[in-house]
């Protein structure tokens, strides 16, 4: 696909960014032929009620999918939550005439903020543009538009960018044209997730998309060394200075992830003795992110990270009142947990296995060992 190839040539002429092979090799190699899998909806965040309604919620999700920052305390979790509390309440409120209309005071007050959101105007222009094409195009519905694809994964894609100029993650790096797609490829995983890779979420060439080009994933990469920048591009990321938009180092930051994981997900196939899909391999990485993030861009300072982790075990262990969730037991005993030193870990329980934990609210969610990874 031209994303893989578009960020490969990205990747071999890069000035501000490298990707180091032998750390790839290295996480590949401790994650000794298993690698948690991470399921869609983790959080238990999203809407999902199997039919049309859970496609137009998707599709009005992704397009609004970027940029939580500089409000801090503003997560895609508030995004997705409050989006589907919208619906709940009022099941009509993505009908494709409704979206047409919102401003972004009204945004605001649909997903319950209370201030005004980063981006706010161009997120309501968004989603005018969502309802105006899906009317012209495809009788108001979301699920139309996942019907033309006629299961393809890659079609999808293209049709989303095609349609919704809002969807065109496309730039110019080095005169040659670069292609990231970001949402327009997590709303078909997103749907693969959400429909369990039937229905409306079935797609033959899953394993086509690559990874979706945010600013989680690269942290992870960069504190796993594999990602490096340049001394003045790491300033600048240290200081969370903004990196322009299209400029040579933010294009090569996002390319250089999508290529990465290309590799690493190649690596894991070898390693696991079957086949790991780049979307598997982003929400593993994604979920360690956004749980890890500050752990993990630190990592550099194990004593730190280990000083932290051990907090955080101890507030886990403290809190024991965790909300019961498919799939989630309470923790009544303790094991410790393994810290590796790229700055990774993983715990066990019993015969569950810590997949993921929220290391805000102090939960986790354990997942049977057996089945569940590989
Ligand atoms: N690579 C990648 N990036 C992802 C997601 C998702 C959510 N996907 C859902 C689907 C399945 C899972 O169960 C997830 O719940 C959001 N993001 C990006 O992260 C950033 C938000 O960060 P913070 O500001 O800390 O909330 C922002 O750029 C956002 O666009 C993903 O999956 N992969």
């Amino acid at each position: 696909m031209e994303v893989r190839t578009s960020c490969r040539w990205v990747a071999d002429h890069a000035s501000y960014v490298n990707i180091d092979a032998k750390s790839i090799d290295k996480v590949a190699e401790e994650m000794n032929g298993s690698m948690p899998a991470v399921e869609w909806d983790f959080e238990r965040i999203h809407f999902c009620d199997g039919g049309p309604l859970t496609a137009q919620y998707m599709l009005v999700l992704d397009a609004l999918n970027f940029c939580f920052w500089p409000d801090e305390e503003l997560h895609y979790e508030h995004l997705a939550r409050g989006l589907r509390d919208a619906l709940f309440a009022d099941s009509k409120a993505f009908d494709a005439e409704r979206l047409q209309k919102y401003t972004g005071p009204e945004l605001r007050q649909l997903l319950k903020w209370p201030r005004r959101l980063p981006l706010e105007d161009e997120r309501a222009r968004l989603l005018r543009e969502l309802g105006f094409v899906l009317a012209k195009h495809f009788e108001g519905s979301a699920a139309k538009l996942v019907e033309k694809a006629n299961k393809s994964a890659i079609e999808l894609v293209e049709l989303v960018a095609g349609h919704f100029p809002g969807f065109r993650d496309h730039t110019v790096y080095k005169g040659k044209q670069v292609f990231i797609y970001k949402r327009a490829q997590i709303f078909v995983a997103d749907l693969w997730g959400a429909f369990k890779g039937k229905g409306l979420g079935e797609f033959n060439d899953i394993s086509s998309i690559t990874m979706f080009a945010d600013y989680v994933v690269p942290a992870v990469l960069r504190s796993w060394g594999i990602l490096s920048y340049s001394a003045c591009l790491a300033e600048k990321v240290d200081k969370s200075e903004t990196i322009v938009p299209g400029s040579e180092e933010e294009v090569e930051i996002r390319a250089c992830t999508i290529t990465a994981v290309e590799s690493l997900k190649e690596k894991l196939s070898k390693k696991c003795g079957q086949d790991v899909t780049s979307v598997q391999v982003d929400w593993w990485l994604w979920s360690s992110g956004i749980q890890n993030l500050e752990l993990a861009t630190d990592s550099a300072d194990l004593s730190r990270f280990s000083k932290l982790y051990e907090e955080w075990w101890q507030s886990l262990v403290v809190n024991i009142g965790l909300t019961p969730r498919r799939n989630t037991v309470s923790v009544k005993a303790q094991t410790k947990p393994a810290i590796f030193p790229t700055g990774r870990s993983l715990m066990a329980y019993n015969d569950y296995l810590v997949s993921s934990f929220e290391m805000r609210r102090s939960t986790c969610i354990l997942q049977p060992k057996t089945g569940k990874f590989w």
